[in-house]
């Protein structure tokens, strides 16, 4: 029937390759495999000795213009993008962050892409995969009972107990638990003190497994984590509590990256999860190291807009890799641009209102400059980026050229893309754009140095990335950043915490905001990450549920098969 079929039909349709077929056609031989199933398996760190001296991919970092709460379509395009480039001959790898299971059974739904442009099996990749997140769960967790174990024990280090920031994690929507009392009960039963739960994919642990680039890399990470301080106000580390080594041991195979294929076959590998919001919202690194080796072609995505996980991708995940990008596809839809227009109320967990889908090239062009300020963004950061129109059923022919019209004046590449509807046919065009825009030179640079202070760090992100006209540092965030800088953790990179629904810390300031400054709250160190960020505005690290959640769609039906998972 012409009615597109669901991504779920269209998952159980698609015909998968043996996982040791689809890792042949990446160069990376089946003894470096360890299977998890027919269809999902491990790539062994050692295929990098095997991959040394073979030519660097092209990479191509996937962004986005400020989303909706739905999201645009990047995870989508790229999946759609790689499949493409097979289909124009260029042998393609693709880097994709794992699901965290918290959107999955709560508002935004699966994050395998959609229609004829999926990474598949789509329940494994949606559900556990290989155990990955378990993993960051259980790691986090052992390191929050050996803290309140410390206490128990005498606190022979003398930690300040309100100083402990070290929460922890589960991977489901719980606003229940984002503060908790523990230790509760007898004096046997521990030593109370508030503390709370935040979601895995805000884990420490989990942008760990994201920034390591090997095993004894992520074992000094684990071991820098700083959880509390000591009442002269000395950092506790978990190797002061002598957490580190097993801690990594529970993630020795969970720091192996996880090889599976898309809709038509085309190599993805997919590892670690941290959001583009609250972290650093990309993939990992040592995906990207394996990838880079694996063809013509390298596409990883970054989470939310170009202020926020291509900041990050740039700033932090590059400057830890030493890869550098060729090129940025910068995904744009008609609902995005409407939605900046201000005219239309898009609320998360809601469909869209139905007159944002008649067709209106003018509430297209009325938001465009939020499309324009992201094509500027990443133009700082000295990359040239191709526009790629994410197509909709919904989209009208002449809100596509308005669309088209704003790339050309401001001298982008652009491609309308169908991927969604005809697989990698669909995004040939924008696969010939890519093409084209990774044969022009780049001069990528960063927005600040490493030297700079932490306080310009924030201040150079803010005005020329974000487009502000300054910062203002609460009295607490100017007490933790000095704190930070008698530490020595000055040095470190900035990841900004702030919303992703505007290129602002206000989520309600849609296109492009000027005239406004960035309020900095509260600053915090992921020492063991190796950042320091800033909470711009009410950051959630722990989501709820919405009225109806997904969740409540999602069943098993009368043959044991799944149905309702996106
Ligand atoms: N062209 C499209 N047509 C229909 N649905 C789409 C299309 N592109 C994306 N989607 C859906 O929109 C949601 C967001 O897509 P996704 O690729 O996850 O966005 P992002 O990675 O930018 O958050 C997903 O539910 C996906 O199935
Ligand atoms: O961290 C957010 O990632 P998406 O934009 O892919 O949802
Ligand atoms: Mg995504």
């Amino acid at each position: 029937d012409m009615a597109m079929k669901s991504d779920l039909q269209i998952a159980r349709e698609a015909r998968l390759e043996p996982i040791e077929h689809v890792a042949n056609r990446a160069s990376i031989p089946e003894s470096y495999l360890e299977h998890y199933g027919r269809d999902v398996a491990k790539v062994s760190l050692d295929i990098e000795q095997a991959h040394e001296g073979r030519p660097r991919a092209k990479y191509v970092v996937v962004t986005a213009v400020t989303p909706t709460p739905l999201g645009e379509g990047k995870t989508t395009t790229a999946v759609g993008l790689a499949q493409g480039l097979e289909k124009i001959g260029r042998k393609t790898m693709l880097a994709l962050r794992q699901p965290s299971m918290g959107p999955t059974f709560g508002i935004k739904g699966g994050a395998a892409g959609a229609g004829y442009s999926q990474v598949l099996p789509m329940e494994k990749l949606n559900l556990h995969l290989t155990g990955d997140f378990h993993a960051i769960t259980a790691a986090h967790n052992l390191l929050a009972a050996m803290i309140d174990n410390h206490l128990h024990q005498g606190n022979a280090l003398d930690i300040e107990p309100h100083s402990i920031s070290w929460r922890r994690v589960v991977d489901v929507n719980d606003r229940a638990l984002r503060n908790t009392i523990v230790g509760l009960g007898s004096r046997i039963d521990g030593v109370p003190r508030q503390t709370g739960f935040d979601i895995t994919a805000a884990s420490e642990v989990g942008v760990i497994l994201s920034l390591a680039t090997s095993l004894a890399d992520l074992r000094a990470r684990l071991g820098r984590i700083v959880v509390a301080y000591t009442r002269s106000g000395e950092p506790v580390s978990a190797e002061d509590l002598h957490a580190a080594g097993a801690m990594t041991v529970i993630m020795k195979d969970a720091i192996k990256p996880n090889l599976l294929q898309t809709t038509e076959n085309t190599p993805v590998l997919v590892h670690a999860g941290p959001f583009g919001n609250i972290a650093t919202g990309n993939s990992s690194v040592i995906a990207d190291q394996v990838g880079s080796r694996c063809g013509d072609f390298l596409l990883t995505e970054a989470g939310f807009g170009a202020d926020m996980g291509a900041e990050r991708f740039f700033n932090i995940k590059c400057r830890t890799s030493g890869l550098h990008p060729d090129a940025a596809v910068l995904v744009v839809t008609v609902r995005a641009l409407k939605a900046h227009s201000g005219r239309y109320k898009v609320v998360a967990g809601k469909p869209l209102p139905p007159d944002m889908l008649a067709d209106s090239p003018e509430d297209v062009l009325a938001g465009a400059d939020n499309l324009r300020k992201h094509i500027e963004i990443v133009r700082t950061f000295g990359v040239s980026p191709i526009v790629a129109l994410n197509v909709f059923p919904d989209d009208h022919d002449d809100e596509i050229d308005a669309v088209r019209r704003v790339a050309e004046q401001e001298g982008a590449h652009f491609a309308a893309s169908t991927h969604v509807v005809d697989g990698g046919n669909g995004a040939m065009e924008l696969a010939r754009a890519v093409v084209d825009a990774c044969d022009q030179p780049t001069d990528f640079r960063y927005t600040y140095d490493l030297a700079d202070s932490l306080e310009t760090k924030i201040e150079k992100i803010a005005t020329e990335v974000y487009g502000a006209d300054g910062i203002d540092i609460s009295p607490q965030a100017a007490k933790d950043l000095a704190h930070f800088e008698e530490l020595g953790y000055g040095r470190l990179p900035v990841v900004m915490a702030k919303t992703h629904l505007s290129l602002s810390h206000a989520p309600q300031l849609k296109g492009r905001p000027t005239g406004w400054r960035l309020p900095v709250r509260e600053v915090r160190a992921a020492v063991g990450a190796g950042y320091v960020y800033a909470i711009c505005g009410n950051m959630r690290t722990m989501p709820g549920l919405g009225a109806h959640p997904a969740a409540e769609r999602i069943d098993i039906d009368d043959n044991g098969q799944v149905v309702g998972l996106f």
